[in-house]
């Protein structure tokens, strides 16, 4: 489980986490949604540690995020950031081959270079492996970088806002195969999510949140009703039902 306790943070006088003491449980698919500008970004790089924390708690599994190495953490989580903006003259495959650094400091093995071959075919890149990132498209880079976070084979997984870029078959090809991590192999995923039915079809556990604060959490069925969404979004929402799952529908 990831704990976070009294976790607060500001930039400049700007408070942007208010006392978050929320968790993610271990073994699940844990989403997080809420309105541009809620924080869900901020506290999902406090958790990766992109970003320094200024005060409460964080841990993983029992560890201390603070007192954790980076090589150590490398390897119980990979994080895919919002900013995937990096060396543009890299090529795909050496993009994934990054998520093996953790594991091999620099001498890959065979099992290295046929997980990173796996990650290619997983997310459909095999034919575009020895493309620049900046001859391909923005939602094939974007799979790009979820291959490298695969590829770093981690119990852990950060995703934020995994199907920017992606299409409808992207997206929902990449929901199957982390909802097969998690249910086959009992990793643990968090997800930021805008797609709001992509969290109802497929998360089991979701945090909803709103100016720096949580605002609701629990399984689909407590969170994806219409008062507490329609307070999220200040926005009318209707929810039904599709395969026992809630169905947001928002469209006035
Ligand atoms: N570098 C920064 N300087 C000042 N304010 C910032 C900075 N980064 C984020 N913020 C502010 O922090 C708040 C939370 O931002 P954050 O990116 O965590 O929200 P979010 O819920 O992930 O939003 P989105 O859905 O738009 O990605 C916002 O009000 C944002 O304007």
């Amino acid at each position: 489980m990831i704990r976070i306790e009294d976790v607060s943070h500001s930039i400049g006088p700007a408070r942007i986490l208010h006392d978050i003491r929320t968790g993610f449980p271990k073994g699940r698919l844990t989403a997080l949604i809420g309105p541009n500008g809620a924080g869900k970004s901020t506290l999902v790089r406090l958790v990766g540690r992109l970003e320094n924390l200024q005060s409460g708690r964080i841990s993983v599994d029992g560890h201390d995020l603070a007192l954790t190495q980076t090589l150590e953490l490398a390897r119980v989580m990979a994080i895919l950031g919002q900013d995937t903006a990096i060396a543009s003259r890299l090529r795909v495959r050496e993009l994934v081959a990054f998520g093996r650094w953790p594991h091999h400091n620099g001498r890959p093995r065979a099992d290295d270079h046929a997980r990173v071959e796996t990650a290619l075919e997983n997310f459909a890149l095999t034919q575009l492996a020895d493309r620049f990132l900046d001859e391909i498209s923005g939602g094939q880079a974007q799979r790009a970088h979820i291959a490298m976070c695969f590829a770093q084979d981690t119990p852990w997984l950060l995703l934020d806002e995994p199907l920017n870029n992606l299409d409808m078959s992207h997206s929902r090809a990449l929901m199957q195969r982390v909802s097969d991590l998690v249910r086959r192999q009992g990793r643990s995923v968090v997800m930021v999510v805008h797609e709001i039915n992509y969290a109802a079809a497929w998360a089991d556990h979701i945090i909803a949140m709103k100016d720096g604060r949580i605002m609701a959490e629990g399984d689909p069925d407590t969170v994806l009703n219409q008062r507490t969404l329609s307070e999220l979004y200040d926005a009318d929402v209707q929810v039904s039902r599709h395969q026992d799952r809630p169905l947001v529908l928002h469209h006035a």
